[in-house]
């Protein structure tokens, strides 16, 4: 008998008898027997199929890496609180409630973003600062509260997102659909999923929204980016320099900006349109620059209150203006529409650099032309 023989005949033997012994366990019916003595690998399937695929589940958890817990608390007002971290030392805290990021962190647990001194991080009011979510309506634009009422809802954990699993603490799925209430004031069912992403220097937020209506919808969409800063009118923004925008202190007038960069010395409210897909926050002051990336989300709001619309918001400390700036992902000049069962993907990345601009390290020009 040649080797291969050998070894083959052997294997059938083996296979043979650990069928039987699995027959004599129950855990292979008696009927199974003439096809395991047949062949090896049927009653390899066969074996697989009684011991509820061991063999398979143990490849696919090599495959798939365990899933970390997701580590939530509960806050004072028993809110609950997703922590993400990453092995870089950033941390990032996502609530429920809006699904919306309220604190991210560097790896020298300096915040990133802007929180309200006078926040209120409880239902029914949205939170001032962090990562608020606009759906299905930014701003004014159209017949729902401003910003619509994803912000003020409460979300829950997506165990079903179609993106591909993340195996540690730095990511969360999170899902909002609408309610009944919701139909009562926007008659189109949808599903709002947001993968939240933590990375070294970087925070990655991919919004999807499913029309589950039998009927098109038609939104439009923002992520509102609290950033800190040190100084506003030590802040630049680079990237929507010649671009038109509408000008929410002038009845929304269509403007073109002249400036060769945005600086602050009092109230701007406006909505940048057909945007590149980065955009350079500089803080002089810290050093530091918040490079903006985004696709799916063509235009860009830059909102800062100043000292009187600060003083007139319940929610916003008086000199909290100083410290704080809204550069938003979003679609606002055309709206997203959706035929029924249709969905749209957005992205948005933020990260911070660290920069002297006097120093050259680093030119924003680069930065937005992606040089560096
Ligand atoms: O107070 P909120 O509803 O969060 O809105 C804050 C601001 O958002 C946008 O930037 C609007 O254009 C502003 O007019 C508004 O003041």
């Amino acid at each position: 008998m040649e080797g291969g023989d050998f070894v083959g005949a052997g294997l059938r033997h083996f296979m043979f008898w650990l069928v039987c012994s699995q027959i004599i366990q129950g855990n292979i019916p008696r009927t199974e027997f003439g096809l395991a003595s047949l062949h090896p690998v049927a009653a390899l399937l066969l074996l697989e199929w009684s011991k509820g695929k061991p063999f398979v589940s143990k490849l696919r958890s090599r495959l798939r890496p365990k899933q970390m817990p997701l580590s939530i608390i509960h806050d004072a007002d028993g809110l609950p609180r997703i922590l993400l971290t990453e092995p870089g030392g950033s941390s990032a805290e996502v609530l429920l409630y809006g699904g919306q990021v309220v604190s991210w962190k560097n790896d020298r647990k300096e915040d990133l973003l802007f929180m309200s001194s006078k926040a209120i991080l409880k239902p029914p009011k949205a939170i001032r600062g962090g990562i608020p979510v606009f759906f299905p309506q930014f701003g004014n634009l159209g017949s729902l509260e401003r910003h619509g009422f994803a912000r003020n809802r409460l979300w829950v954990l997506d165990g079903s997102s179609p993106l591909p699993p993340t195996n540690d603490q730095s990511s969360v799925d999170l899902l909002l659909k609408s309610t009944d209430e919701d139909l009562k004031t926007w008659p189109r069912s949808f599903e709002l999923r947001l993968r939240i992403s933590l990375g070294a220097g970087k925070l990655t937020m991919i919004p999807r929204v499913r029309n589950t209506d039998s009927k098109a919808l038609s939104f439009t969409f923002g992520i509102r980016n609290y950033l800190s800063v040190s100084d506003i009118s030590e802040v630049r923004v680079e990237g929507l320099e010649t671009l038109d925008y509408f000008d929410n202190l002038m009845q929304r007038e269509r403007v073109t900006e002249q400036a060769d960069a945005i600086t602050f010395d009092g109230e701007v409210d406006r909505a940048y349109l057909s945007t590149p897909t980065k955009v350079a926050i500089i803080d002089h002051e810290k050093k530091r620059t918040f490079v903006l990336r985004k696709e799916g989300l063509p235009d860009a709001a830059v909102w800062n209150p100043w000292d009187k619309k600060a003083k007139a918001l319940a929610d916003f400390g008086d000199e909290d203006y100083k410290t704080m700036l809204c550069v938003d992902s979003a679609a606002i000049e055309n709206a997203i529409v959706l035929k029924p069962f249709e969905e749209w993907k957005g992205w948005q990345e933020l990260s911070t650099v660290s920069s002297s601009y006097c120093s050259g390290q680093l030119d924003p020009r680069k930065v937005l032309q992606g040089l560096s």
